[in-house]
């Protein structure tokens, strides 16, 4: 099967975007998100994009997410911003040309997209979600304690660490935790382990954030399904709504991931979280898969 694609990041954070509505990608298994994905022997990408038609009314596409390692995401806000640049550019919805929005259709609901005359792109995240059940975490017996609006769970790690996370749902699940030096934060094996961690039961999103001014963080995100990447929209939400509720950020903030800057804002409890960031198209090709 020969397929077009088009490889574009968001903020460093990569993907492969398949229109799957003039493509029949249906025959397609996690054998070959996870070949498409594998940086040596396929495209390489954190993550797989396909652009298909609705099945719910008033939205404009469905948007299907997988990670490289091929499993199913309920949401992805870089590949978001990357999504409405696609669709953008590659002619498919004519009200676009006019409103600069689209509407689409995710696992956990739905998600506005704004295309900014700058060629930046604003994303309406949704509420973020606090219920650890929901996440899903599993957290009975865990010693938890209150920091302004935020319940920290502590959590033991291997070599007898204890850390305080923060759990935040944005579609997708995140543990977001505080340390004095990012860079120097051992994010590639605690984010590891916290990603398997069995507190989790369907992985979970590993947040590493240092508070800059409360108007200013640093962040890296060991992405479950995908290892550290480079940035995560959904993961940089999910650190800066802890961040406020933790009582030690105030909205709007300036997200410095390693691969760029998002821009993030949120209004509290019950509001929607609001990312802007860049989208860039790398280069289309074609693969027989
Ligand atoms: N990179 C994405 C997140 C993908 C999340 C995925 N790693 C998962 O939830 O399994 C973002 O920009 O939000």
């Amino acid at each position: 099967m020969e397929l077009k694609f088009t490889k574009m990041h968001g903020a460093g954070n990569d993907f492969i975007v398949f229109n799957a509505i003039e493509q029949d990608l249906s025959a397609l298994t996690a054998d070959d998100w996870r070949a498409l994905g594998n940086r040596q022997f396929g495209i390489g990408a954190d993550q797989i994009l396909l652009v298909e038609k609705p099945t719910i009314a008033g939205m404009d596409f469905k948007y299907t997410i997988y990670n490289n390692d091929g499993s199913l995401v309920e949401n992805c806000g870089n590949g978001a911003r990357c999504f409405v640049k696609y669709v953008y550019d590659q002619g498919l919805t004519q009200h676009l040309a006019n409103t600069r929005e689209v509407a689409v259709q995710i696992a956990t609901g739905t998600m506005v997209l704004k295309l900014n005359d700058d060629g930046s792109v604003t994303v309406n995240m949704g509420a973020p979600g606090f219920v650890a059940a929901d996440l899903p975490a599993v957290v009975d017996g865990l010693p938890t304690r209150a920091q302004a609006e935020d319940t920290l769970y502590e959590v033991q790690l291997t070599h007898g660490e204890r850390r305080d996370i923060s759990l935040v749902s944005m579609g997708n699940p995140h543990a977001v935790q505080i340390v004095t030096d990012v860079d120097a934060a051992p994010v590639l094996t605690e984010g590891a382990e916290l990603e398997v961690h069995p507190m989790f039961p369907r992985r979970v999103n590993v947040g590493f954030m240092q508070v800059m001014n409360p108007h200013h963080i640093k962040v890296r995100i060991f992405e479950r399904g995908a290892g550290e990447t480079l940035a995560c929209g959904t993961g940089a939400c999910a650190a800066v709504v802890a961040g406020i509720r933790r009582g030690v950020l105030t909205s709007p903030v300036r997200v410095s991931a390693r691969g760029g800057e998002l821009s993030i804002a949120w209004a509290g409890t019950g509001e929607p979280v609001l990312m802007s960031g860049p989208a860039v198209t790398v280069f289309d090709g074609q693969i027989t898969i």
